[in-house]
């Protein structure tokens, strides 16, 4: 058992195509965004695990013996590759006082947690005495992945404390990782965590917090990009909330309801994922604004395919057609519904263009900011690397 503190972080993401097409085995082009989730782990001495979750209001503990009862009542084992039962969600929402119906917030956060826990300290050991806090930059339910990063410090964090895998941070280093086969593991759990959370998620997003940088996802198989050029992204956040449960529930039904009709949408975007990856893997590093025709045309008929499945707002509608107004492209990204655009930047769009746009969309009650993409995946720092806004949500300060 891990006798010092911990802290974890992984990035979110930005799906650049194959939203949503992805839950059905078609290609996703993903990258990891400069947002984090950060998660500090202290061992406890009293017997009991405590949970801190202040981005959805949760502040929790149980004790170690009541949670070994509840373990103990499972009849199935728990295991990386084995999704959590209908009867273990319930058992363990009827022990936290979650009615079956609430995909509230803090109840999936709740059940995400208690869920991973337990499965990977049965899987591994005894119920660790743990006390946990949990801090995000990045939006929660905006389509940014909030919910896999999550799901990815947990992970991680649990697998170190129930010593699973090693804690790799060496003496007077900063930040460490793990290895490729240790990463494997983090993101297996992670995508149980996930299916917690989304009910059938097609794993890109944990992917990209577990390994970060550019990948291309289907099926869950995970190729990195041979060469991504830096690309300028606006990010706005339509502030519309949405849960990705609910809307990938939604395209389920409309591919059965017609599926003569979505299946060739889901086959397009499909393509359309794997023509950005050629025209990316051809782009020169600091690519010239030639390339951009294709990549604005791209975003263009994927929005029009998300819309088809039901996955539009009227304020992403919105959001496209004030960035259109500066001769700018857009798409939704992520879950939809609401949360978060991306608006692709040329290298030669003038500042003043790029200026007049965000202050549109602010306008609007928007909130947007230009990203750094390609991040680091799932990271463990020591806390004087930490910055101080991360040390102080984290208790550290
Ligand atoms: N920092 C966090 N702390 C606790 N739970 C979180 C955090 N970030 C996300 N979550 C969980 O993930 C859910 C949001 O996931 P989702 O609807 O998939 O949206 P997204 O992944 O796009 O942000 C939240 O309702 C919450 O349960
Ligand atoms: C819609 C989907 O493709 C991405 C969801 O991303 P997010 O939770 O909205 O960040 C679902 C998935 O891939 O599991
Ligand atoms: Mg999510």
């Amino acid at each position: 058992m891990l006798e010092r503190s911990l802290v974890v972080s992984a990035p979110g993401k930005v799906i650049l195509h194959g939203e949503h097409a992805v839950v059905h085995g078609k290609v996703a082009l993903a990258v990891a965004l400069d947002l984090r989730t950060f998660l500090r782990l202290r061992p406890g001495g009293g017997g009991s695990v405590t949970v801190r979750l202040p981005g959805v209001g949760v502040a929790a503990s149980w004790d170690t013996p009541r949670l070994r009862a509840l373990r103990s009542g499972f009849s199935a084992d728990f295991d990386e590759s084995k999704s959590p039962s209908v009867e273990q969600l319930d058992t363990l929402r009827e022990f936290a006082g979650i009615t079956a119906e609430s995909s509230a917030p803090e109840s999936l956060a709740t059940l995400a947690f208690l869920y991973m826990c337990l499965a990977i300290s049965a899987k591994y050991g005894d119920v660790p005495s743990v006390d946990i806090i949990v801090w995000s930059e990045l939006p929660t339910g905006a389509g940014l992945g909030s919910s896999a990063a999550y799901s990815v410090c947990l992970a991680a964090a649990l697998l170190t404390a129930c010593g699973a895998i090693a804690c790799p941070l060496a003496e007077g280093e900063s930040t460490a990782r793990w290895t490729e086969e240790e990463l494997s593991l983090i993101n297996s759990w992670a995508f149980q965590g996930e299916r917690v959370i989304h009910g059938n998620p097609s794993g890109v997003d944990n992917a990209v917090g577990t390994w970060g940088g550019a990948l291309r996802y289907q099926s869950g198989k995970i190729t990195s990009l041979k060469r991504v050029p830096t690309l300028r992204i606006l990010l706005t956040n339509t502030k519309v909330p949405r849960s990705t449960k609910v809307l990938v529930a939604g395209v389920k039904d409309k591919i059965l309801k017609f599926p003569a009709i979505m299946n060739p949408v889901l086959d397009s975007i499909s393509a359309i994922s794997q023509e950005c990856q050629s025209v990316l893997e051809a782009m020169p590093g600091n690519p010239s604004p030639e390339y951009y025709p294709v990549l604005e045309e791209l975003f263009d008929i994927n929005q029009h395919h998300l819309n088809v499945m039901g996955v539009g707002h009227p304020s992403l509608d919105r959001l496209c057609h004030v960035t259109a107004s500066h001769g700018l492209h857009s798409k939704l990204t992520g879950a939809g519904g609401g949360g978060c655009g991306i608006t692709l930047l040329r290298p030669d769009t003038s500042p003043l263009a790029v200026e007049a746009a965000k202050r549109d969309l602010c306008a609007c009650g928007f909130e947007c900011w230009e990203t750094n993409i390609g991040a680091p995946g799932v990271t463990l720092h020591s806390s004087s690397s930490l910055k101080a806004d991360v040390l102080h949500a984290l208790s550290m300060s």
